[in-house]
């Protein structure tokens, strides 16, 4: 685990900003700090000697208030920026993974943990730990140099001690990188078994299998509690250990000063200024040690998080980041901007799959309504995945310009029925009723007190499978794709409510190109175009 990783300042541009700023407030925190120390020596001094003590009480207050100064605005600063890089990291992850086909995504409990916890985990590492670090580059060399200068043998002890902070927290922190891999992977399987009992709750209740769910998630929870116990008993071990160094080490500086404070051959101000600057020599890199083991998590996290956004992107239809395709796949190469849709020899395996779902694919829609049938299980959805770009297929070509896809279980979240129409950005009242009244939902909702502003539960809670599969193709007509894939969009609804969903597919595909996979006839008999898939020979990969 290194001390800094520099990778983030190029993830993150912000935090370079955040880092050189934090940078010169710990070295003016420095200077203040060390000049506290010469003026507290002077007060006691002026006390002890009977001298005036306005100056030296002046400057100490002073410093005083400008260390509580500095801090203050230190500490907003770090969690800004702490709050600052949790978000950006947070975008550019759904970003990248968004980019990628659906095989190459992580795993929905990695997914999860590291969007979730992983990029939470990262605010102590910036908000605390890295201010801390940059204190215990300044702060130490600063106390170090007046040392020199005002008494050489209270530096030398220091020298000669001051290293061994940062060697025994190595050594520490190497010892605890195991527990917090560890930890982090018992917190993602914690993560993942959670995700999972709760979609699944209505499945496991129905089935009188929920209660089984308690011993299963209690003992994962038991694990993630154990490994963040050794977490803590190392941390409070290695606080205790680099404490006992500091202490042990500013008293030889304190006993070898009192030693020659008592022979004559030192003067008290000297004396008195190296004792107080002596701990100022230990106690930044001290906190560096503590602070580590609170950014542990946020570290190993980090790790994940860069190697998730280090990974080159796939070829899209003709724009982004281009990786190596995979054999047999050719990118778009069509510079033809006319909205349609081309796809030529698609071949498509899912992963550990030995069958082959698509083989030698073609399709070309240019406006209009393609219907796209055939028996189930032979690969219709897949087709539309690979034509949204979700799928990368194995071989052949697909060029699409951006497409709107409605699948099988559209997303619809928990917020306002506004919320839900304005996904792909905000909309004009007009054409949200617009669209509203095209899909025949105008009157459900302005029957609604709250209108769309009501609430709508997770997956579309509250709302009938027509209204839904309605609101969905609402959506659908509010984006500004020129192409529409739909997945069985009149699927569990009833026949008048389908006979509407076909009516406004048909005036859909006036404008755009919509390619819709179908088994209801009316919408087949609808179409301008028809593909009927049908099940490829065995053939293995
Ligand atoms: N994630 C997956 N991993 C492995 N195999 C899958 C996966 N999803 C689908 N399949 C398989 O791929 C085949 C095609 O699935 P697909 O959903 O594309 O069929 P479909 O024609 O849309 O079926 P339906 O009409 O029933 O919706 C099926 O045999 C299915 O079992």
């Amino acid at each position: 685990m290194k001390p800094f990783d520099r990778r983030i300042l190029q993830a993150v541009p912000t935090t370079r900003r955040a880092v050189t700023v934090l940078g010169v407030i710990g070295a003016a925190q420095g200077v203040a700090t060390i000049g506290t120390a010469f003026a507290l020596a002077a007060l006691v001094v002026a006390v002890v000697r009977g001298d005036p003590l306005p100056a030296p009480a002046a400057w100490t207050a002073g410093l005083f208030v400008l260390r509580a100064l500095l801090s203050g605005i230190a500490e907003h600063l770090a969690a800004r920026a702490g709050a600052l890089v949790a978000t950006s990291l947070r975008e550019q992850l759904i970003d990248a993974w968004l980019q990628r086909p659906v095989d190459e995504r992580p795993s929905r409990e990695r997914a999860l943990t590291l969007a979730a916890q992983g990029t939470s985990a990262v605010e102590p590492y910036i908000a605390k730990y890295l201010p801390t670090l940059i204190a215990a580059a300044v702060v130490p060399a600063l106390a170090i140099g007046c040392l020199v200068v005002i008494d050489w043998p209270s530096a030398l002890v220091v020298v000669l001690t001051v290293w061994l902070l940062p060697l025994f927290a190595a050594l520490i922190g190497a010892t605890t990188q195991e527990d917090t891999d560890r930890r982090w992977v018992a917190l993602t399987e914690l993560s993942g078994h959670f995700l999972d009992v709760m979609r699944g709750l209505p499945t496991l209740v129905a089935y009188g299998r929920a209660e089984r769910q308690v011993s299963v998630i209690e003992q994962v929870s038991h694990r993630h509690r154990r490994a963040t116990m050794r977490t803590l008993r190392l941390a409070f071990l290695s606080a205790a250990a680099l404490e006992l160094l500091a202490t042990i080490s500013v008293a030889i500086v304190a006993v070898l000063v009192g030693l020659r404070l008592t022979t004559g051959s030192m003067d008290l101000l000297v004396g008195l200024t190296a004792i107080l600057l002596a701990p100022e020599a230990y106690w930044p890199i001290r906190r560096v040690g503590t602070e580590f083991h609170s950014a542990a998590d946020g570290v190993a996290a980090l790790e994940d998080i860069l190697a998730e956004l280090g990974e080159p992107l796939v070829p899209g239809h003709g724009e982004g980041p281009q990786s190596e395709p995979s054999s047999g796949y050719s990118p778009c190469l069509d510079t033809h901007d006319d909205g349609a849709v081309r796809v030529a020899g698609i071949r498509y395996t899912y992963p550990g799959a030995t069958r082959r779902v698509l083989d030698a694919v073609d399709l070309v829609a240019d406006g209009g309504l393609t219907v796209i049938t055939g028996p189930s299980g032979v690969g219709k959805t897949t087709l539309l995945e690979v034509i949204a770009g979700t799928r990368r297929p194995d071989a052949g070509s697909v060029c699409a310009p951006a497409v709107h896809l409605v699948t099988q279980r559209p997303f619809l979240g928990a917020g306002t029925l506004q919320a839900n129409l304005t996904l792909e950005g905000p909309q004009d009242p007009q054409r949200l009723w617009w669209a509203l009244r095209e899909t025949g939902l105008d009157g459900v909702i302005a029957a609604l007190p709250t209108g769309l502003d009501s609430p709508l539960g997770d997956d579309g809670f509250g709302l009938s499978a027509g209204q839904r599969a309605r609101l969905v193709l609402a959506r659908a007509l509010l984006s500004p794709a020129p192409v529409i894939l739909l997945d069985e969009p009149t699927a569990h609804v009833d026949p008048d409510s389908a006979a509407t969903i076909g009516d406004v597919i048909t005036r859909l595909a006036v404008t755009r190109t919509v390619i819709a996979v179908s088994h209801q006839p009316d919408l087949i008999e609808r179409a301008d175009t028809r593909l009927e898939l049908t099940a490829p020979a065995m053939v293995s990969r």
